[in-house]
């Protein structure tokens, strides 16, 4: 195992740069890292639903950026009603993607904010919608840290732990979510091996965490989705630990499509199976994963690769993003309040 700290080596996929906001554009990783600078709420709007930032907390973060940097713009003269115009770009960034609570969750404090101060000036408006994303930011890397100090009690040493699309920074402010457990672990100095689900069909796994893996110096190896099973019979990981988009009222979970798979997996094979989840991806207003939106994209996602054409070229596709795996088979939620267990419906209102 390599000494590397992660504290040196955690990545942050959106910095704030006085005007604007520079990202890494996810969408040429691992092979290239190239930094975006967005200075207009289109932009953003364009790298949510592309996931050039993507990651549920990531994609609020950008999201309360995206407000001011459309409210700023919006040209004097023609303002009418300042906090009108603020609701249609909250709309607008809300239909970038459906499925992360996270998005709405930003938006809607971006929304109650410009409510408050009607008829206030529209500079000093701007100025505190500025504010809010800075503090959701700074905020979110905080949160994420302590997610990962709070689910130490969950990792053995010499732990084998299986993962599941990307929960890392790249996903979140900084750290990330269920990847902040096992940096965390790894900083406490327990040896760690993770098997890392490349997570079709846009392998945030094979992509994303492998190159944070590969940064922080922790042992991994990239497993096909499809062999999760046979890992999990095989060699007996002591955990799965994954993030999520969205955790319904009843602790039902939302989160990369694969998710369910693995949880029915870990249930069979009597693994356990922890969701590590920011007071900001549980969503209290929506009581279960039946009333969850999940994300269909485009087709050309399971036809083509890269340049490499896949499957025929009018296949028929169904490309759900998401899917919803219930509370029964989550073992525990690992919050930067701490280890919540069952009941989910009463103990996720204590966070
Ligand atoms: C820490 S949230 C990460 C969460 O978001 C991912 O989805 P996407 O890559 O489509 O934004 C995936 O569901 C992860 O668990």
């Amino acid at each position: 195992m390599n000494n590397k700290n992660p504290e040196l080596h955690i990545v942050e996929p959106i910095q704030w740069k006085e005007d604007h906001i520079r990202i890494i554009d996810q969408t040429f990783l691992p092979g290239r890292e190239i930094y975006q600078d967005i200075f207009e709420v289109g932009k953003v709007w364009e790298a949510i639903r592309s996931l050039r930032v993507r990651g549920a907390p990531a994609i609020g973060i950008a999201a309360a950026y995206g407000v001011y940097l459309g409210a700023k713009d919006l040209p004097e003269i023609e303002i009418v009603d300042l906090h009108s115009e603020i609701q249609r770009i909250c709309e607008y960034l809300s239909s970038a993607r459906p499925t992360a609570v996270n998005l709405q969750w930003a938006l809607d404090q971006a929304l109650s904010l410009s409510d408050s101060m009607q008829g206030e000036p529209a500079e000093k408006i701007t100025s505190a919608l500025l504010d809010l994303a800075r503090d959701l930011h700074e905020n979110d890397k905080q949160i994420c840290a302590d997610i990962g100090i709070a689910g130490q009690e969950l990792i053995p040493d010499n732990a084998a732990i299986i993962t599941h699309c990307n929960t890392g920074s790249l996903a979140t402010g900084k750290y990330g979510t269920a990847l902040s457990v096992i940096y965390h672990a790894h900083l406490k100095g327990k040896k760690i091996h993770v098997w890392v689900d490349e997570t079709r069909p846009l392998l945030q796994g094979s992509r994303l965490t492998a190159w944070e893996l590969e940064k922080t110096g922790i042992d991994y190896h990239i497993i096909a989705d499809s062999m999760a099973g046979w890992v999990m019979k095989s060699s007996k990981p002591d955990l799965v630990i994954v993030g999520t988009d969205r955790v319904a009222a009843n602790g039902d979970v939302a989160n990369k499509i694969g998710t369910y798979s693995l949880a029915v997996l870990a249930k069979h094979h009597g693994i356990p199976f922890y969701v590590a989840a920011p007071k900001s991806s549980i969503d209290l207003n929506t009581p279960t994963g039946d009333d969850i939106p999940i994300e269909e994209r485009q087709d050309d996602e399971l036809r083509v690769i890269g340049d490499q054409v896949t499957a025929p070229e009018k296949a028929p596709v169904y490309n759900p993003a998401f899917d919803i795996t219930p509370h029964e088979l989550v073992d525990a939620f690992i919050t930067e309040k701490g280890i919540i267990r069952p009941d989910y419906t009463a103990s996720l209102k204590q966070i």
